[in-house]
């Protein structure tokens, strides 16, 4: 058996009436081109890029909410469990942050009875305290992370897509976060986890990619690769 949980094959996405920031408008408007990656089950990968790289298109493209327009993804089963966590998505802003805790876990498979038997850790692990039981559209971009990383932890994803939601809670929160990362999914869950911080990734993660308009430029240690990125930017920026 092959330990590629998703394998990604010279993919390709497109956004109709789109095209890639900075892009001459005679320019293909592709997201993401000729991408081809291999997710590797348990594994905890880390992905850097500079804003508009493609990062959140590949995160939605392994949640099966895009499809390629060329190339293929072939995932290991049909019925992953894939749980994405990115701000302003997934929950519904006029339900508390305990019934969106029991409806994200409805959507990941699990009974409303092992939902409820784990409310009292989703609220503690989130630190919302009372804010728990009032209406999400109440709650700040932080309050609203630490709710969907809190939930994440409950419901056994197979696997964890998280898109730069951890550096927007305050530091403790990102240092516990960071932590669950680290202990409680082990091999259990794959993870990829998108961060513009370079400790974050060489952290939590066993394996980086760094993207560049679409494609991926380096793969390999995180450490290394972030470092090679951010080498990369600043020269960029010297050559402004
Ligand atoms: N819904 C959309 N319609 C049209 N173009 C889009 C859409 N979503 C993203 N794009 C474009 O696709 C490219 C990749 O966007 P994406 O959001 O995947 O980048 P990113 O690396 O996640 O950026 P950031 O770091 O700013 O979040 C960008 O050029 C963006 O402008």
């Amino acid at each position: 058996m092959s330990d590629s949980i998703i394998q990604l094959e010279n993919v390709g996405v497109y956004y109709r009436g789109g095209r890639q920031r900075g892009a001459k408008a005679s320019s293909a408007p592709w997201a993401l081109r000729g991408l081809t990656l291999d997710i590797r089950r348990g594994e905890k990968l880390g992905v850097v890029g500079r804003n508009g790289c493609g990062k959140s298109t590949l995160l939605r493209l392994l949640a099966n909410i895009i499809s390629p327009d060329e190339g293929s993804i072939r995932y290991d089963r049909p019925d992953l469990h894939v749980q994405l966590l990115a701000l302003g998505v997934g929950f519904e802003g006029h339900l508390s942050g305990a019934e969106n805790a029991i409806l994200s876990g409805l959507f990941m498979g699990k009974s409303k009875r092992h939902m409820e038997s784990r409310l009292r850790e989703i609220q503690e692990f989130s630190g919302l305290g009372d804010a728990f039981h009032k209406q999400v559209n109440t709650y700040s971009s932080g309050m609203n992370a630490r709710l969907g990383f809190s939930i994440g932890l409950q419901t056994d994803p197979d696997i964890f897509l998280i898109d730069e939601v951890l550096g927007v809670g305050d530091k403790a929160f990102l240092e516990k976060s960071k932590a669950a990362l680290r202990e409680r999914f082990q091999a259990n869950t794959t993870v990829v986890l998108i961060s513009h911080d370079a400790r974050t990734i060489s952290e939590v993660c066993d394996r980086a990619v760094w993207m560049n308009a679409g494609r991926i430029l380096a793969e390999g240690d995180p450490t290394h690769v972030c470092e090679t990125y951010e080498t990369g930017i600043a020269s960029s920026r010297r050559a402004l």
